[in-house]
């Protein structure tokens, strides 16, 4: 029962960031008027309206766009990591978290196409996190091969996303408002925000934030974890969204979380605990895994769970770290087979080897590519009578 519930909660804060939901929530037209957010646009004052659309969100927000647009939409161009075509706006495939010739390819073709928008265009561009590996385009002088080892290493360092993107501004001829200095055309931003605090400067590297364009933040962890709240509030007797900006690394989150369960836990019979953010791993071993199983490993290693608690720790994009997985469950029985396994958890943990760890006990969670980003979600969930 409680991991059908755990999954119900946690679907219900990923259904609100959707793609679906956040375009028809900011996106509508109406006798060719444009509302975008709180902007109005008349399109009858307008050459051409073009879609742009960047990062794992990329296919399925151009695509949400598409239906309400329809023909309005004169060209454009997406990029992600999802298969699929278009109608109106080319769709191109590209790689994350590591930078390729796609990536390559795909930074160059978004950099003429923005080029050539004229003055009576109007463009509206949809970033989602993960573009930063999408597009690129590096300094003159840095070949791919030293641009991969770079970002390679970063990536592995345990560094936070802002200090990760601050160095891949300074490299690159895309990011940190550079794609903006080359549009003419006016148009906006909207933002599906993956990262502490919406900050503007960090999501996918801030490729259109020199100020020139205005950006909307349409979705972000706050947003899904309320509806989660707002769906488990009847079911129990506390309900609490501890926080929303975890940073922690995966050592001193699982403390920090393992603490708030024993303080609830002696003070309510049924409860559950939502907290969102992006904690960060130093992966110095070849296993698979992700921050968040290594996370729900981590928890398991540090608590004696009574037989009412299950917590889920998962990504909401899909992918978590090199695996397939998302994330992992952990609760009692989970705690009983690996005693009766005799598998060593720690083992596992120093092998950064989650995956392989929660996989084989059928306690990974798989959910394949969501279509959005929102960083990452940990729900804690006490259950009166649950045996
Ligand atoms: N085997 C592993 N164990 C633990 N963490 C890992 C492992 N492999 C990659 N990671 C972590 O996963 C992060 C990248 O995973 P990903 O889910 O793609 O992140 P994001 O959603 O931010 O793009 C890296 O920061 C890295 O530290
Ligand atoms: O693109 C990026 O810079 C980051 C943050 O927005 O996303 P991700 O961690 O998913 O790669």
């Amino acid at each position: 029962m409680s991991r059908k519930e755990l999954e119900k909660i946690y679907f219900k804060a990923l259904n609100k960031v959707k793609a679906k939901t956040i375009i028809k929530d900011n996106v509508s037209i109406k006798e060719n008027i444009l509302n975008i957010v709180d902007e109005k646009i008349d399109l009858n004052k307008i050459k051409k309206l073009y879609i742009f659309s960047v990062g794992k969100a990329g296919f399925s927000m151009a695509k949400e766009c598409e239906k309400i647009l329809e023909d309005k939409i004169k060209g454009g161009l997406a990029i992600s990591t999802s298969k699929g075509k278009l109608k109106y706006i080319k769709h191109f495939k590209s790689s994350h978290p590591l930078v390729s010739k796609k990536s390559i390819k795909a930074g160059t073709l978004l950099l003429d196409e923005v080029s050539n928008l004229q003055e009576d265009d109007y463009f509206i561009f949809l970033l989602s996190g993960g573009a930063s590996a999408m597009i690129e385009k590096p300094i003159d002088g840095l070949n791919l091969d030293d641009f991969s080892k770079i970002s390679k290493a970063l990536l592995s360092s345990g560094i936070d996303i802002k200090a990760l993107n601050s160095v891949r501004k300074s490299i690159s001829q895309i990011k940190g408002g550079k794609l903006a200095n080359s549009i003419k055309a006016q148009g906006s931003v909207l933002v599906l925000s993956d990262v502490i605090g919406d900050d503007l400067n960090t999501i996918g590297s801030a490729p259109m934030n020199n100020g020139k364009f205005k950006h909307y933040i349409i979705g972000n962890n706050k947003i899904a974890l309320k509806k989660a709240k707002k769906y488990i509030d009847k079911k129990v007797d506390k309900t609490k969204i501890i926080t929303t900006s975890l940073d922690k690394n995966s050592i001193e989150a699982s403390s920090y979380i393992s603490n708030i369960i024993k303080e609830y836990d002696k003070k309510y019979e049924s409860f559950c605990l939502l907290f969102g953010g992006e904690t960060t791993t130093i992966v110095e071993a070849n296993g698979k895994g992700g921050r968040n199983q290594e996370l729900a490993l981590r928890l398991l290693i540090d608590n004696k769970f009574n037989k009412n608690i299950s917590i889920l720790c998962s990504g909401s994009d899909g992918i978590d770290g090199n695996s397939d997985a998302n994330g992992a469950f952990v609760d009692f029985e989970i705690s009983e087979k690996i005693k009766k396994l005799n598998l060593n958890a720690n083992e596992y943990l120093k092998n950064c080897d989650s995956n392989t760890f929660f996989n084989k006990l059928s306690y990974d969670f798989v959910t394949g590519i969501t279509g959005t980003n929102v960083m990452d979600f940990i729900i804690v969930l006490k259950e009166k009578n649950n045996g």
